[in-house]
């Protein structure tokens, strides 16, 4: 396909990876976005999220011209070939996807886009939000293209995507959507926009619902002595089952699971179907953070008010530096609230910046210091490699609470410590 004109609205995870990677795919484009400090710093090649690979195809992209940024909407927009909206569909009322930055964005530009222009709707949005933006801007060409990358794996789920989804009533334009995706080698899935839109709730609900069910099970493991790594490899083995989200955490969060299961939920309130078992599924994950505060409060003794207790992890999963409804930021909340002294480290939050009640620290050494607790809240893999003597240095006799399955226990068991896991039974806890 010849480099086609492309205009990506909003440069967060999901637009600047956009972005960057069509200019990577020899399309020529303009990231826009309304924070006018992010698109000095963009084009200055300055990147500040963690994303393997992304800051290198910024400054090249850049450097080879294909690649560039505006503040506000770029001035070019009549001459694009597509403009494809990235921004925040975040929770509003309800429960519902807040529409409001695509509302925005689509009444600055429905008279400035030219007749030919594809509008493209990356972001997450409700089922018939494509047929309700047709409508309004009495045009056919709007195709639905919902984005599954994974933060910290942004880069290479977009150029190596396990499918690209596009849906409008208007094939041609669906097909000249999927044709942008050449170069990628990945399966094309067309239908229509409201089966698209459906696809990307649907699968991200379905991922919350397989770890609300494992952290069940993991509950459940601990009760009858069972070890929920293995029941997990046993699931596993299965190919019908598949062998990820199998692993019990602290939760899940981040900023797209919670607000796609609510948002999901109230699209099927409003269909009038009901579905409890993503209700279920919710309920779940909120009951989860108080089960791990329960964890720690019972290694503590039995109260929290005054202990110090030390958090391994911030960020709502590894490798990745947000924050966004982080499960550990939860399991912070409660523990303050029960007057725990806390501190964290991780790899990508900056030391010495306060998070909530956390005061964020240098090392996982500098957690250890003093403390009762130590959790591990975060699947960092460093955590693992914890040299064990140095952390009883820092405070004697730490319990370990390991939300994550993530420790060696034989060697925390070296270091004399008592290790609390998830999903096993624990003598100390019996
Ligand atoms: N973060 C992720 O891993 C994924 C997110 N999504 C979806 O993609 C959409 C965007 O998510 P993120 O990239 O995470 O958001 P983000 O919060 O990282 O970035 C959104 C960007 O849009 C900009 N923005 C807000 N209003 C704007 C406006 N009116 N005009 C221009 N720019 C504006 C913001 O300044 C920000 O830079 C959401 O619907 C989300 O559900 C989909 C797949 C993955
Ligand atoms: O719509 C989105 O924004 C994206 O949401 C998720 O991606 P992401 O938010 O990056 O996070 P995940 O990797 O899915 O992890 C979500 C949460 O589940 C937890 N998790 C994941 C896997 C597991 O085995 N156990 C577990 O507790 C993580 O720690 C994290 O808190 C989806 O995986 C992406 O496909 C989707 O595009």
């Amino acid at each position: 396909m010849a480099a086609q004109r492309i205009a990506v609205i909003g440069t967060g995870y999901v637009g600047l990876t956009t972005a960057a990677c069509f200019a990577r795919l020899g399309h020529n484009v303009v990231g826009a976005d309304v924070d006018e400090a992010k698109v000095a710093a963009l084009s200055r090649a300055e990147v500040s999220l963690h994303e393997p690979a992304l800051a290198e195809i910024v400054a090249e992209e850049l450097r080879s011209g294909r690649l560039r940024f505006a503040h506000g909407l770029p001035g070019t927009l009549s001459e694009v070939d597509f403009v494809f909206l990235a921004v925040p569909t975040p929770t509003g009322n309800d429960g519902a996807a807040d529409l409001t930055a695509v509302s925005t964005v689509l009444a600055q530009l429905r008279e400035q886009i030219s007749p030919r222009c594809v509008v493209v709707v990356k972001s997450t949005v409700p089922v018939g939000t494509v047929d309700r933006i047709v409508a309004s801007l009495g045009r056919t060409t709007v195709v639905a293209n919902p984005e599954f990358l994974r933060e910290g794996h942004a880069v290479e789920d977009f150029l190596h995507p396990q499918r690209v989804v596009v849906g409008s009533a208007d094939k041609h334009a669906a097909r000249k959507v999927a044709r942008l995706y050449a170069g990628t080698d990945a399966p094309v899935l067309m239908t229509s926009s409201a089966s698209a839109e459906l696809v990307k709730y649907a699968s991200n609900c379905f991922l919350a619902m397989k770890l609300s069910y494992v952290n069940t099970l993991a509950e459940l493991c601990e009760e009858l002595g069972a070890d929920i790594s293995d029941v997990a490899e046993g699931m596993r083995l299965d190919q019908r089952v598949g062998s990820s989200f199998l692993t019990p955490g602290p939760g899940w969060g981040g900023s797209c699971l919670p607000k796609d299961t609510k948002a999901l939920l109230s699209t099927s309130a409003a269909a009038e179907v009901d579905f409890p078992l993503l209700d279920a599924t919710i309920a779940t994950n909120a009951r989860q953070a108080h089960r791990v505060t329960d964890k720690i409060r019972k290694a503590a003794g039995g109260a929290l008010s005054g202990v110090h207790v030390g958090l391994l992890g911030l960020t709502f999963k590894a490798g990745t530096d947000d924050i966004r409804d982080s499960p550990a930021l939860a399991v912070a909340e409660l523990l303050a609230a029960e007057g725990a002294l806390l501190t964290g480290y991780d790899p990508c939050v900056p030391t010495g910046r306060q998070v909530g009640a956390v005061r964020v620290v240098a090392s996982p050494y500098a957690v250890a210091e003093g403390a009762s607790v130590l959790a591990v809240l975060t699947e960092w893999p460093e955590f693992a490699e914890l040299d064990w003597s140095r952390v009883t240095s820092a405070a004697p006799h730490p319990v370990i609470v390991d939300t994550r399955g993530l420790l060696p226990a034989s060697k925390v068991a070296e270091a004399g410590l008592t290790l609390v896991s998830v999903g096993r039974r624990d003598r100390r806890e019996k």
